[in-house]
């Protein structure tokens, strides 16, 4: 029998020289600064799914070994995702290895901008979908911030655009009531709201020393 309450997730990230364009001078500094923001984005998000106990394995998908290296000792585990193209393709990638070791695993996945998520959003995230395949909206309710697949399934994840409607179809909508976990950062203004909420450590970190949205 899979444990219900354990889940086997997925993070997706994109070569820093290319993430999170649209949130691009929400800090100043150029380039440089852009990405330590990403990076701090990226290991609070991934921080926080460590430290979820419904959380079994975190396997990072991302062809930058400057996030390999971030993340050396955290307890997360890399993999290249080899010039697969694009977000699904590297997050099916992710899941079909997690299966591999373990057929009978619920995978999950989750995006890797969610710097106000906390260990326990997640676990309620994975404790409301009770097994089933169900995911989180993101807070304008468009987006998906955490797909979880049902123990043994497939992922099959349907991210991009409208991708809460794609997901709908055949998943559970859960964790409305989870603020925390739905503040993607796409935007200057969402890192506004993220703040607001309470950032992870090494997100607060990077906005304090530039201080532009303080
Ligand atoms: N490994 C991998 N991760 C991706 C890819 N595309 C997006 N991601 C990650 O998927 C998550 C959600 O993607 P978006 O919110 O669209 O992020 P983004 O593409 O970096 O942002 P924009 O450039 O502003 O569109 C983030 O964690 C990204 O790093 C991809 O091709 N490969
Ligand atoms: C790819 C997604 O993220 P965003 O909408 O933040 O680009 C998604 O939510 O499916």
């Amino acid at each position: 029998m899979a444990d219900l309450a354990l889940v086997d997730l997925v993070v997706p990230v994109k070569h820093l020289d290319r993430a999170k364009s649209r949130l691009r001078g929400a800090v100043p500094g150029g380039l440089d600064a852009h990405r330590a923001l990403v990076l701090a984005v990226v290991s609070d998000t991934i921080g926080a799914a460590l430290a979820a106990p419904g959380v079994r394995r975190v396997l990072v998908v991302c062809e930058d070994s400057r996030v390999v290296e971030a993340l050396a000792g955290t307890g997360a585990e890399c993999v290249d995702e080899r010039g697969l193209p694009g977000l699904n393709a590297a997050l099916r990638f992710g899941a079909r290895r997690l299966r591999a070791d373990d057929p009978r695993v619920a995978v999950g996945a989750l995006q890797a901008d969610l710097p106000a998520a906390r260990p326990s959003d997640i676990d309620e995230a994975i404790t409301e979908a009770d097994g089933r395949r169900a995911f989180v909206a993101d807070r304008p309710g468009t987006g998906t911030a955490l797909l979880i697949g049902a123990p043994g399934e497939p992922l099959a994840p349907r991210f991009g655009q409208g991708s809460a409607t794609a997901h709908a179809r055949d998943a559970a909508r859960v964790g409305d009531h989870l603020p925390y976990l739905r503040c993607d950062v796409d935007t200057p203004d969402d890192l506004t709201l993220a703040r607001d909420l309470g950032l992870g450590p090494r997100t607060a970190r990077v906005l304090e020393a530039t201080c532009r949205v303080c």
